[in-house]
């Protein structure tokens, strides 16, 4: 991609809920949760100009949005007080509980920093998951959201994200619940490798998994895909439809992906978003 003179650019990384716990919610209907946030080196990209306020869209799911005064771009630089012109390659299906709106107005918002204009008070005003995207590294993020506790890098992933072209609700999922009062998660310690990763995730749940599955029984096929191409962990990110399988390596990463793009679902391999290296 060229970028223009004077252009901020900005990665969106795709959020990725390894565990997901709803342990309550509030008089006003929004949930609490406790959830292991990562960030995936696949994304959207922002890049942004000086001028009047503007959106473009380009890029494989460009198409499922549009360019509208709700697109969380453009709230996200009204809430900032900032003018740019705003182009965004839009790489993550929409709606598909990978964040793909909150990391693209967090990137908004740290290019509008770059470029002068303080982060605003209250991010969270543009969604739940927007505060977790505006640092985009691991963390435990709790409350509604607004709470986000960074941690420790994370051991390297190798994985597989499959959507299968199904966009889910957030509301709805959140709606479908059976039970509000779960455990929260367990003590998240430092993890040496993967392998203890996936130990401690065996341990934990996504909460809305079943919620989601009834809406879209696919979903349950897309994590009998990933442990049947060999994952060694399968679990759906958010309120889905977007499942992540953890492999042993790149190379079972790169051969289980072609292998489920075969079924036409969006199915990428991938890692953790650089600067996520152990420390
Ligand atoms: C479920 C999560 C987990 O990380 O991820 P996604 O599935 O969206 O990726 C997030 O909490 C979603 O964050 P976000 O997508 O920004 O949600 P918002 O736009 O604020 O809310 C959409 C709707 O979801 C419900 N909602 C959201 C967050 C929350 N803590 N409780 C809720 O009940 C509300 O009904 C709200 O109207
Ligand atoms: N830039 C954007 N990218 C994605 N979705 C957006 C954007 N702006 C507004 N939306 C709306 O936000 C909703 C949630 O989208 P998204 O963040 O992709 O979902 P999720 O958080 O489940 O991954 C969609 O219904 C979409 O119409």
């Amino acid at each position: 991609m060229t970028v223009p003179a004077g252009a901020v650019t900005e990665p969106a990384p795709a959020k990725l809920n390894l565990a997901l716990h709803v342990t309550g919610r509030r008089a006003d209907g929004y949930h609490l949760l406790d959830s292991l946030v990562c960030f995936a080196a696949i994304g959207d990209v922002v890049t942004l100009r000086p001028g009047p306020l503007s959106l473009t869209l380009d890029g494989p799911f460009a198409d499922g949005l549009s360019a509208d005064d709700d697109n969380l771009c453009l709230r996200a630089a009204r809430l900032a007080g900032g003018q740019a012109a705003i182009a965004l390659t839009k790489n993550l299906p929409v709606a598909s509980g990978i964040g793909g709106g909150s990391a693209d107005a967090a990137a908004v918002l740290r290019a509008l920093a770059r470029m002068g204009h303080p982060l605003p008070a209250h991010p969270e005003r543009l969604g739940a998951d927007v505060p977790v995207c505006i640092a985009s590294g691991a963390a435990r993020m709790q409350a509604t959201g607004e709470v986000v506790i960074p941690l420790p890098a994370l051991p390297p992933l190798s994985l597989v994200l499959v959507n299968p072209r199904v966009p889910l609700s957030t509301h709805a999922v959140f709606a479908g619940l059976a039970r509000r009062d779960n455990p929260a998660l367990p003590p998240i310690p430092r993890f040496a490798d993967a392998t203890a990763l996936t130990g401690w995730l065996a341990r934990t749940r996504n909460d809305l998994e079943p919620a989601a599955i009834a809406s879209a029984p696919v979903i349950a096929t897309v994590l009998q895909a990933l442990r049947a191409q060999g994952a060694g962990f399968a679990r759906m990110s958010g309120s889905g439809a977007t499942c992540f399988g953890i492999f042993a390596d790149a190379a079972c990463a790169d051969r289980a992906a072609a292998t489920l793009a075969r079924h036409g679902w969006w199915a990428t391999a991938t890692e953790l978003a650089p600067g996520a290296a152990p420390r």
